[in-house]
């Protein structure tokens, strides 16, 4: 079944208080930072907080994936330390080009080996918040087949552009956009940022539909109250799951009869229309609202 990548829950990894209670809110992925929001001094207890976290509580079927530093700026620690403890997922900021995804590739395999872990089990992913980052991102989400998505990082995305984020995302249009083929041209996940204003529901809801038109798969986000918003948004709505069981059904009496094209309430019901039914199925399979099999 497809795994949901719907909420990327950003933790702080120097709170060992949210460290332990983080899987509890239910987003699909928890992800334990040891860059941006962890002071120089602070840097090494966290690692070695998170370190003990991934080691000792279970974090049940949630996604544990742990943002690390640049390579040279203690990267090599985090992914010696985390990788040791069996972290899911190892996310790289500030991803500029795909040699940066092979050097830290390199690093993980070597520790895998080292700590006798399966070579290849430790998967990663590539955030992009840089112009030079999304000019490459094409070369950069095929770059290695660890790589299980690529997102965008908007708050020093737009920094770099010099400018700043607005209610209605322009300025992230060809960012998200270069992101999201990127990501499909490689068969990868395609991750958005996180919205920032964790008091503005509304704003958030707004962003989100907004990312869902354009063809994301989630979103990262910094607060607990910004799961559930997420989660609903991206889950499939009974009308959705109801008109692609309609199209799998209608379609299928169409085989029957020997054809590949039939309409349902006068639209045209062909291939790629029951590729999208499939996916919402899919979804809605994932996120516990349907069994397939039962309505089918
Ligand atoms: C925003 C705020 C201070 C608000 O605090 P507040 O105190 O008002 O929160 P409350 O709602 O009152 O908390 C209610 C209960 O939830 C617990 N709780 C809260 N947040 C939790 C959490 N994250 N994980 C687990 N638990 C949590 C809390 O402990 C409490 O538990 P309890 O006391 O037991 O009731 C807080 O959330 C927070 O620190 N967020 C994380 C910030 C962060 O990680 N930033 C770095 C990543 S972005 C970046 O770097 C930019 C980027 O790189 C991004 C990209 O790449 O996309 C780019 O370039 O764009
Ligand atoms: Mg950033």
């Amino acid at each position: 079944m497809e795994r949901l990548r719907r909420t990327m829950m950003f933790v702080p990894a120097s709170n060992a208080g949210m460290l332990r209670d983080a899987y509890i809110y239910g987003a699909d992925s928890i992800m334990f930072d040891l860059e941006d929001s962890i002071s120089l001094k602070e840097k090494d207890t966290s690692r070695f907080l998170v370190y003990q976290a991934v080691k000792t509580i279970d974090y049940g079927k949630t996604e544990t994936v742990v943002r690390i530093n640049g390579l040279d700026a203690g990267g090599r620690d985090d992914i010696e330390a985390l990788v040791r403890a069996g972290i899911d997922v190892i996310r790289l900021p500030k991803t500029e080009t795909a040699q940066d995804i092979l050097d830290v590739e390199s690093v993980i395999e070597a520790v895998e080996k080292k700590a006798g872990r399966e070579i290849g089990s430790t998967k990663m992913m590539a955030a992009i918040e840089s112009a030079e980052g999304v000019l490459n991102a094409v070369e950069i989400a095929k770059a290695s087949e660890r790589l299980i998505g690529i997102a965008l990082g908007a708050e020093d995305y737009v920094t770099n552009m010099h400018t700043k984020r607005s209610p209605e995302g322009q300025e992230l249009f060809f960012a998200r956009s270069m992101i999201l083929h990127a990501a499909r041209n490689a068969g990868i996940a395609a991750l958005d940022t996180v919205y920032s204003d964790v008091n503005n529901e509304e704003g958030l809801r707004h962003e989100v539909e907004v990312i869902k038109q354009l063809g994301f798969d989630g979103k990262s986000v910094i607060n607990p109250r910004q799961i559930p918003i997420v989660n609903s948004v991206f889950a499939p709505n009974e009308s959705e799951i109801e008109n692609a069981l309609n199209v799998i059904r209608a379609i299928e009496e169409a085989e029957e009869k020997g054809s590949g094209v039939i309409a349902l309430n006068g639209k045209m019901i062909d291939k790629p229309i029951v590729e999208r039914a499939e996916r919402v199925l899919n979804l809605a399979e994932a996120a516990g609202l349907i069994k397939r099999g039962a309505q089918e």
